[in-house]
Protein backbone atom coordinates (compact mmCIF):
# COMPACT_ATOMS: atom_id res chain seq x y z
CA UNK A 1 0.00 0.00 0.00
CA UNK A 2 1.34 3.09 -0.94
CA UNK A 3 1.48 6.10 1.80
CA UNK A 4 -1.28 8.58 0.99
CA UNK A 5 -0.01 12.16 0.15
CA UNK A 6 0.65 14.30 3.45
CA UNK A 7 0.13 17.72 4.21
CA UNK A 8 1.34 19.40 7.26
CA UNK A 9 -1.05 22.44 8.68
CA UNK A 10 1.62 25.05 10.24
CA UNK A 11 5.22 24.90 8.83
CA UNK A 12 7.25 26.18 11.78
CA UNK A 13 9.93 25.02 13.53
CA UNK A 14 8.42 21.11 14.17
CA UNK A 15 6.37 21.04 10.89
CA UNK A 16 9.16 22.01 8.97
CA UNK A 17 11.72 19.36 11.02
CA UNK A 18 8.86 16.54 9.90
CA UNK A 19 8.85 17.38 6.51
CA UNK A 20 12.42 17.29 6.13
CA UNK A 21 12.96 14.41 7.71
CA UNK A 22 10.43 12.75 5.74
CA UNK A 23 12.61 13.82 2.56
CA UNK A 24 15.27 12.49 3.93
CA UNK A 25 14.27 9.17 4.85
CA UNK A 26 12.41 8.87 1.33
CA UNK A 27 9.37 8.23 2.22
CA UNK A 28 8.20 11.50 0.20
CA UNK A 29 9.56 13.53 -2.43
CA UNK A 30 8.83 17.28 -1.58
CA UNK A 31 5.89 17.13 -4.61
CA UNK A 32 3.87 14.80 -2.08
CA UNK A 33 3.99 16.95 0.77
CA UNK A 34 1.68 20.02 1.20
CA UNK A 35 3.16 22.78 3.74
CA UNK A 36 0.91 25.80 4.91
CA UNK A 37 1.36 28.95 6.72
CA UNK A 38 -0.37 32.08 6.72
CA UNK A 39 2.60 34.54 5.44
CA UNK A 40 3.45 31.78 2.62
CA UNK A 41 6.36 33.91 1.61
CA UNK A 42 8.47 32.63 4.13
CA UNK A 43 7.90 29.09 2.42
CA UNK A 44 9.70 30.28 -0.57
CA UNK A 45 12.42 28.11 -0.63
CA UNK A 46 10.21 24.75 0.13
CA UNK A 47 8.66 25.93 -2.64
CA UNK A 48 11.81 26.49 -4.84
CA UNK A 49 12.61 22.91 -3.66
CA UNK A 50 9.65 21.16 -4.91
CA UNK A 51 7.21 21.55 -1.69
CA UNK A 52 3.05 22.47 -2.05
CA UNK A 53 3.09 25.61 -0.24
CA UNK A 54 -0.26 27.40 0.32
CA UNK A 55 -1.70 29.58 2.74
CA UNK A 56 -4.93 27.77 2.11
CA UNK A 57 -4.93 24.89 4.70
CA UNK A 58 -8.63 23.46 3.40
CA UNK A 59 -7.11 23.70 0.09
CA UNK A 60 -3.84 21.55 1.57
CA UNK A 61 -6.16 18.45 3.39
CA UNK A 62 -8.15 18.05 0.19
CA UNK A 63 -5.26 17.34 -1.82
CA UNK A 64 -4.07 14.96 1.05
CA UNK A 65 -4.67 11.80 2.94
CA UNK A 66 -2.73 12.29 6.02
CA UNK A 67 -3.16 16.11 7.61
CA UNK A 68 -0.61 16.28 10.40
CA UNK A 69 -1.27 19.55 12.34
CA UNK A 70 1.73 20.80 13.57
CA UNK A 71 0.61 24.92 15.00
CA UNK A 72 0.74 26.09 18.50
CA UNK A 73 -2.57 24.81 20.82
CA UNK A 74 -3.58 29.03 20.81
CA UNK A 75 -3.89 28.61 17.09
CA UNK A 76 -5.59 25.56 16.70
CA UNK A 77 -9.38 26.06 17.25
CA UNK A 78 -9.21 28.57 14.58
CA UNK A 79 -7.44 25.69 12.17
CA UNK A 80 -9.83 23.62 12.75
CA UNK A 81 -12.77 25.51 12.33
CA UNK A 82 -11.05 26.42 8.32
CA UNK A 83 -10.30 22.69 7.62
CA UNK A 84 -13.66 21.82 8.37
CA UNK A 85 -15.66 21.71 5.27
CA UNK A 86 -12.18 20.13 3.70
CA UNK A 87 -12.18 17.21 6.20
CA UNK A 88 -13.69 13.57 5.03
CA UNK A 89 -13.42 11.08 7.78
CA UNK A 90 -13.76 8.21 5.31
CA UNK A 91 -10.96 9.54 3.23
CA UNK A 92 -8.36 11.83 6.50
CA UNK A 93 -6.45 10.56 9.27
CA UNK A 94 -5.20 13.34 11.42
CA UNK A 95 -2.00 13.62 12.83
CA UNK A 96 -1.70 16.14 15.63
CA UNK A 97 1.72 17.01 17.25
CA UNK A 98 -0.15 19.69 18.96
CA UNK A 99 0.87 19.58 22.67
CA UNK A 100 -1.63 19.61 25.39
CA UNK A 101 -4.53 18.56 23.16
CA UNK A 102 -6.50 15.36 23.50
CA UNK A 103 -7.61 13.48 20.21
CA UNK A 104 -10.94 13.70 21.88
CA UNK A 105 -10.54 17.98 22.09
CA UNK A 106 -10.13 17.87 18.38
CA UNK A 107 -13.29 15.12 17.24
CA UNK A 108 -15.52 17.36 19.35
CA UNK A 109 -14.00 20.60 17.86
CA UNK A 110 -14.40 19.31 14.47
CA UNK A 111 -17.81 18.04 15.64
CA UNK A 112 -17.25 14.62 13.80
CA UNK A 113 -16.03 11.34 14.20
CA UNK A 114 -12.38 11.28 11.95
CA UNK A 115 -9.76 9.18 13.00
CA UNK A 116 -6.91 11.16 15.21
CA UNK A 117 -3.62 9.81 16.27
CA UNK A 118 -1.05 12.26 18.40
CA UNK A 119 2.26 12.25 17.78
CA UNK A 120 5.32 13.56 20.56
CA UNK A 121 8.61 14.00 18.36
CA UNK A 122 11.10 16.39 18.85
CA UNK A 123 13.69 18.47 16.48
CA UNK A 124 16.12 16.14 16.27
CA UNK A 125 13.46 14.28 13.44
CA UNK A 126 14.67 16.83 10.57
CA UNK A 127 17.69 14.27 11.15
CA UNK A 128 16.04 11.28 11.42
CA UNK A 129 16.98 10.77 15.01
CA UNK A 130 13.54 11.72 16.74
CA UNK A 131 12.41 10.18 19.58
CA UNK A 132 8.29 9.95 18.71
CA UNK A 133 5.78 9.01 21.41
CA UNK A 134 2.62 8.13 19.60
CA UNK A 135 -0.97 7.92 21.32
CA UNK A 136 -4.50 8.08 20.50
CA UNK A 137 -7.93 6.66 21.77
CA UNK A 138 -10.10 5.36 18.84
CA UNK A 139 -7.65 5.38 15.77
CA UNK A 140 -7.92 2.06 14.10
CA UNK A 141 -4.89 -0.60 14.52
CA UNK A 142 -4.01 0.00 10.68
CA UNK A 143 -3.86 3.48 10.84
CA UNK A 144 -1.64 3.44 14.47
CA UNK A 145 0.54 1.10 11.96
CA UNK A 146 0.75 3.82 9.87
CA UNK A 147 1.60 6.61 11.94
CA UNK A 148 4.29 4.72 13.62
CA UNK A 149 5.83 3.47 10.39
CA UNK A 150 6.21 7.19 9.42
CA UNK A 151 7.82 8.05 12.48
CA UNK A 152 10.07 5.06 12.87
CA UNK A 153 11.81 6.06 9.72
CA UNK A 154 12.96 9.44 11.27
CA UNK A 155 14.13 7.67 14.46
CA UNK A 156 12.62 5.95 17.29
CA UNK A 157 8.92 5.40 17.97
CA UNK A 158 6.95 4.28 21.16
CA UNK A 159 3.37 4.16 21.43
CA UNK A 160 2.02 5.34 24.57
CA UNK A 161 -1.35 5.64 26.71
CA UNK A 162 -2.70 9.18 25.61
CA UNK A 163 -2.68 10.53 29.33
CA UNK A 164 1.31 10.38 29.49
CA UNK A 165 1.46 12.39 26.53
CA UNK A 166 2.26 15.48 28.16
CA UNK A 167 4.91 13.92 30.14
CA UNK A 168 6.42 12.55 27.00
CA UNK A 169 6.12 16.18 25.70
CA UNK A 170 8.28 17.23 28.78
CA UNK A 171 10.90 14.48 28.71
CA UNK A 172 11.68 14.28 24.48
CA UNK A 173 10.16 17.16 23.12
CA UNK A 174 11.36 19.58 24.95
CA UNK A 175 14.27 17.14 26.41
CA UNK A 176 15.69 18.35 23.51
CA UNK A 177 16.69 21.79 24.93
CA UNK A 178 17.62 20.44 28.08
CA UNK A 179 20.05 18.61 26.80
CA UNK A 180 21.23 21.07 24.28
CA UNK A 181 21.37 23.33 27.13
CA UNK A 182 23.89 21.06 29.06
CA UNK A 183 25.80 20.88 26.29
CA UNK A 184 26.26 24.12 25.69
CA UNK A 185 27.05 24.53 29.48
CA UNK A 186 29.72 21.71 29.28
CA UNK A 187 31.22 24.01 26.42
CA UNK A 188 31.14 26.83 28.56
CA UNK A 189 33.40 25.19 30.94
CA UNK A 190 35.05 23.90 28.12
CA UNK A 191 36.34 27.59 27.25
CA UNK A 192 37.04 28.60 30.58
CA UNK A 193 39.61 26.17 31.06
CA UNK A 194 41.13 26.66 27.60
CA UNK A 195 39.54 25.57 24.70
CA UNK A 196 38.43 27.90 22.08
CA UNK A 197 34.44 28.06 22.02
CA UNK A 198 34.22 26.39 19.01
CA UNK A 199 36.53 23.51 19.86
CA UNK A 200 34.68 22.78 23.22
CA UNK A 201 31.38 22.86 21.53
CA UNK A 202 32.47 20.20 19.07
CA UNK A 203 34.11 18.44 22.08
CA UNK A 204 30.86 18.75 24.06
CA UNK A 205 28.88 17.79 21.91
CA UNK A 206 30.86 14.59 20.74
CA UNK A 207 31.20 13.44 24.45
CA UNK A 208 27.50 13.71 24.93
CA UNK A 209 26.40 11.51 21.83
CA UNK A 210 29.46 9.15 23.38
CA UNK A 211 27.36 8.92 26.80
CA UNK A 212 24.01 8.58 25.37
CA UNK A 213 25.32 5.66 22.44
CA UNK A 214 26.98 3.96 25.67
CA UNK A 215 23.24 3.76 27.31
CA UNK A 216 21.59 2.73 23.84
CA UNK A 217 23.99 0.29 22.61
CA UNK A 218 25.43 -1.36 25.23
CA UNK A 219 21.32 -1.34 27.26
CA UNK A 220 23.53 -0.02 30.33
CA UNK A 221 22.60 2.07 33.17
CA UNK A 222 23.92 5.12 33.47
CA UNK A 223 25.37 4.83 37.01
CA UNK A 224 26.97 1.68 35.92
CA UNK A 225 28.93 3.92 33.24
CA UNK A 226 29.83 6.49 35.41
CA UNK A 227 31.12 4.02 37.83
CA UNK A 228 34.13 3.32 35.37
CA UNK A 229 34.82 6.85 34.96
CA UNK A 230 34.95 7.56 38.70
CA UNK A 231 38.38 6.65 39.88
CA UNK A 232 39.23 6.84 43.39
CA UNK A 233 39.76 10.24 44.62
CA UNK A 234 39.72 11.05 41.05
CA UNK A 235 38.97 14.45 39.31
CA UNK A 236 35.66 13.17 38.14
CA UNK A 237 33.77 12.21 41.22
CA UNK A 238 35.53 15.54 42.40
CA UNK A 239 33.35 17.55 39.49
CA UNK A 240 30.44 15.48 39.75
CA UNK A 241 29.86 15.97 43.41
CA UNK A 242 30.33 19.42 42.95
CA UNK A 243 27.79 19.37 40.33
CA UNK A 244 25.33 17.53 42.49
CA UNK A 245 25.87 19.68 45.38
CA UNK A 246 24.78 22.72 43.24
CA UNK A 247 21.34 20.58 42.62
CA UNK A 248 22.45 19.00 38.59
CA UNK A 249 20.07 16.56 39.18
CA UNK A 250 17.68 18.07 41.17
CA UNK A 251 17.17 20.89 38.75
CA UNK A 252 16.59 18.53 35.73
CA UNK A 253 13.96 16.62 37.87
CA UNK A 254 12.32 19.86 38.87
CA UNK A 255 12.78 21.43 35.45
CA UNK A 256 11.10 18.40 33.59
CA UNK A 257 8.10 18.45 36.44
CA UNK A 258 7.36 22.29 35.23
CA UNK A 259 7.51 21.51 31.75
CA UNK A 260 5.25 18.77 31.79
CA UNK A 261 2.66 21.05 34.20
CA UNK A 262 2.60 23.67 31.68
CA UNK A 263 2.50 21.19 28.34
CA UNK A 264 -0.88 20.07 30.51
CA UNK A 265 -2.22 23.20 30.12
CA UNK A 266 -1.38 24.58 27.32
CA UNK A 267 -4.77 24.41 25.05
CA UNK A 268 -6.70 24.90 28.37
CA UNK A 269 -5.52 28.40 29.00
CA UNK A 270 -5.42 29.33 25.08
N1 LIG B 1 9.10 22.83 18.46
C1 LIG B 1 9.18 21.59 18.95
O1 LIG B 1 10.26 21.08 19.24
C2 LIG B 1 7.94 20.79 19.13
C3 LIG B 1 6.69 21.35 19.02
N2 LIG B 1 5.56 20.58 19.20
C4 LIG B 1 4.25 21.18 19.02
O2 LIG B 1 4.13 21.50 17.66
C5 LIG B 1 3.34 22.66 17.50
C6 LIG B 1 4.10 23.69 16.68
O3 LIG B 1 5.24 24.09 17.40
P1 LIG B 1 6.42 24.88 16.69
O4 LIG B 1 6.68 24.27 15.37
O5 LIG B 1 7.51 24.96 17.67
O6 LIG B 1 5.74 26.30 16.52
P2 LIG B 1 6.05 27.42 15.42
O7 LIG B 1 5.49 28.68 15.95
O8 LIG B 1 7.48 27.35 15.02
O9 LIG B 1 5.20 26.93 14.17
C7 LIG B 1 3.83 27.12 14.05
C8 LIG B 1 3.58 27.45 12.59
O10 LIG B 1 2.19 27.47 12.38
C9 LIG B 1 1.91 28.49 11.43
N3 LIG B 1 0.50 28.83 11.59
C10 LIG B 1 -0.12 29.47 12.61
N4 LIG B 1 -1.43 29.57 12.39
C11 LIG B 1 -1.66 28.97 11.19
C12 LIG B 1 -2.80 28.75 10.41
N5 LIG B 1 -4.01 29.16 10.79
N6 LIG B 1 -2.66 28.07 9.26
C13 LIG B 1 -1.45 27.64 8.84
N7 LIG B 1 -0.32 27.82 9.53
C14 LIG B 1 -0.43 28.49 10.69
C15 LIG B 1 2.88 29.61 11.78
O11 LIG B 1 3.22 30.43 10.67
P3 LIG B 1 2.37 31.73 10.29
O12 LIG B 1 2.38 32.61 11.49
O13 LIG B 1 3.07 32.28 9.09
O14 LIG B 1 1.00 31.23 9.97
C16 LIG B 1 4.11 28.81 12.17
O15 LIG B 1 4.97 28.63 11.07
C17 LIG B 1 2.99 23.14 18.89
O16 LIG B 1 1.69 22.73 19.21
C18 LIG B 1 4.00 22.47 19.78
O17 LIG B 1 3.48 22.23 21.05
C19 LIG B 1 5.64 19.24 19.42
C20 LIG B 1 6.85 18.63 19.52
C21 LIG B 1 8.10 19.36 19.44
O1 LIG C 1 7.87 24.51 24.07
C1 LIG C 1 6.82 24.03 23.64
O2 LIG C 1 5.72 24.37 24.12
C2 LIG C 1 6.86 23.02 22.51
C3 LIG C 1 6.25 21.71 22.92
C4 LIG C 1 7.40 20.75 23.01
C5 LIG C 1 8.51 21.47 22.43
N1 LIG C 1 8.20 22.69 22.13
Amino acid sequence: MSTPNIAILGSGNIGLSLAKGLVKAGIYTPQQIGLTRRNVAALAPLTEAGYQTTANNAEAVSKAGIVVLAILPQQLNKLLDEIKPAIDPAKHLLISVVSGVSCQDIRQHLGMDVQVVRAMPNTAIAIGQSMTCIATDTASNDNIKLVTSLFDTVGVSIRINEELMTSATALCACGIAFFLRSIRAASQGGTEIGFHAHDALKMAAQTAKGAADLLLQLASHPEQEIDKVTSPKGCTIAGLNEMEHNGFSSAMIKGIKTSAEKAGVLYKQS
